[in-house]
């Protein structure tokens, strides 16, 4: 006999997650699934073990540079370390998780979950039904038209190394390549970045990522753009080599670690969501603004398994998700999500973005005036040694609105929150001059940075 419920949510992510607990809330009977330990991307394989990697190389970085100015004697990176510190974070998600669901009377599930019919799913042997579904099921590495692609390593295998060895190449010049391979490099490593566009990180404000790549490179690290990687061939020795084309040119390039940074599509593979008659691109399911599946109205989508057109990050994962429920529970029309979205890609130094860049105000014709400068004689920057931080803020000339904030620095995370608050709440240039701020501190900056 199947058992129903009023909702089925797949996927127990950020996106799951929250889903689930409104539902439960709202008193709804809820059942979730996943086919991995549960808690998904974000804090098991994602953001946080990532962030505290990418902490513990910053103190390293900055203890570095205030050697001599009160540091002295030797210290070290140690991955071996470095990995069990990130395992006590993520070890304790996957129950912590799982009980809080159970605590709520949420009915958990395990398994992969695939549509039978519009509203059946299978989990194994097991059939269950729902009035309702969200698939909530996230994104995947994207699969590459590489010959020899089942030699790259996923960054989920990056996280379980025992070991790094001694030269790692990166496919790609995305998140993901950038925040390994600095770490790597940081760990003593040789690391090259191979990636097929003109720019890296391709959405952000192109002067930023350029400086970005000198940063990058005064680590150690070997970046080419315009190559795209063609083929990967496993050598006697154990070492890779891979065959690139830039340009009209082949070149090999070798190494012993070859990491998947080029890109990830949506995980809906497995769904068999042909059966639920669910339209979907690589890109995800397919919403409406309520994030309904716009061919079956009681099947939702939300975060990276959703093609909403919105980012696939965290917190946008949480917001489509909530709105998603208000729709589901309570009928309520969902207006656009037009809300800023900060950005960042933890590098050291940290490159942070939010509102429009200089290139897309260029080609959408939005009038715009930059105000950009080197910061790093800044006194925030120069007590910590800390060279070539950079701030580029974009501002209306009609209403003197901030419309984008770009920033390069050891700051770069806390003043793109700043500014995503200021230009959700319009603020002006002389607002952000006018306030009073803690001194001294990175916000003591803002108003000279006009
Ligand atoms: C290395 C890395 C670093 C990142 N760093 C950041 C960052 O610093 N900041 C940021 O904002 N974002 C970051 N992201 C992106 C962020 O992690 C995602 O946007 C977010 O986790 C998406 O959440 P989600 O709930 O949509 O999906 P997920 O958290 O991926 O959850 C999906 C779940 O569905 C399960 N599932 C899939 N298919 C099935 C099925 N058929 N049946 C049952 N279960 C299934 C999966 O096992 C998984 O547990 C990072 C991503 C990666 C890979
Ligand atoms: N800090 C963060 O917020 C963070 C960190 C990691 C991942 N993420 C999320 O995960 C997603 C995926 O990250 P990602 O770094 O894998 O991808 P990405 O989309 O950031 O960049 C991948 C790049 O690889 C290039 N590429 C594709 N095929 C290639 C080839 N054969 N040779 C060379 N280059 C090639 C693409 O042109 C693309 O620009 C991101 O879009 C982001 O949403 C976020």
């Amino acid at each position: 006999m199947n058992t129903t419920y009023d909702l089925i949510v797949i996927g127990t992510g950020v996106a799951g997650g929250t889903v689930a607990s409104i539902a439960q809330r709202r008193g709804l009977s809820t059942a979730i699934v996943d086919s991995r330990p549960y808690g998904g991307t974000c804090p098991q394989r994602g953001c946080d073990p990532k962030r505290v990697l990418t902490g513990v190389t910053e103190a390293f970085e900055d203890a570095k540079r205030l050697k001599g100015k009160g540091i002295t004697g030797e210290f070290q990176l140690n991955w071996k370390d470095l990995k069990s510190f990130k395992d006590s974070f993520t070890e304790p998600v996957a129950k912590s998780v799982e009980d809080s669901f159970k605590e709520k009377g949420i009915q958990t599930y395990h398994g992969t979950a695939s549509f039978i019919d519009p509203h059946t799913i299978e989990i194994g042997e097991e059939k269950i039904t729902a009035d309702k579904f969200v698939i909530a099921t996230g994104a995947r590495p994207s699969p590459l038209p590489i010959q020899g692609f089942n030699h790259l390593i996923t960054s989920d295998e990056f996280f379980e190394l025992e070991e790094i060895p001694d030269r790692v190449v990166f496919v790609g010049g995305g998140y993901i390549s950038f925040e390994f391979a600095h770490l790597c490099a940081r760990l003593g490593k040789e690391v090259v970045i191979l990636h097929r566009g003109k720019h890296i990180l391709e959405s952000f404000d192109h002067e930023i990522t350029n400086k970005l790549i000198e940063h990058t490179k005064d680590l150690g690290i070997d970046v080419h753009t315009s190559t795209e990687v063609k083929e990967i061939e496993l050598l006697n020795s154990g070492r890779y080599s891979l065959r690139v084309k830039k340009f009209d040119h082949e070149h090999e390039i070798t190494g012993d670690l070859i990491i998947h940074g080029a890109g990830r599509n949506a995980n809906i593979e497995e769904l068999n969501l042909d059966m639920a008659e669910v339209e979907a691109t690589e890109h995800g399911v397919k919403v409406n603004h309520n994030f309904q599946s716009v061919s079956q109205p009681h099947i939702y989508a939300a975060g990276d398994a959703a093609d909403s057109g919105l980012r696939p990050l965290t917190p946008v994962a949480g917001e489509e998700a909530d709105r998603l429920m208000q729709h589901l529970v309570d009928k309520k029309e969902q207006p656009l999500i037009t809300s800023a979205i900060p950005s960042l890609v933890f590098t050291y130094p940290i490159l942070g973005s939010v509102g429009i860049t200089q290139q897309e105000a260029k080609a959408k014709r939005i009038p715009y005036e930059v105000q950009s400068r080197t910061v790093h004689s800044f006194f925030t920057y120069k007590r910590m040694n800390d060279e070539g931080a950079y701030v580029k803020l974009l501002i209306n000339p009609f209403t003197d609105e901030l419309i984008g904030a770009h920033i390069l620095s050891s700051h770069a995370d806390h003043l793109v929150n700043l500014f995503t608050a200021a230009i959700e709440k319009k603020m002006t240039k002389s607002d952000l001059r006018n306030m009073l701020w803690g001194y001294p501190t990175a916000e003591s900056d803002i108003p000279s940075f006009f």
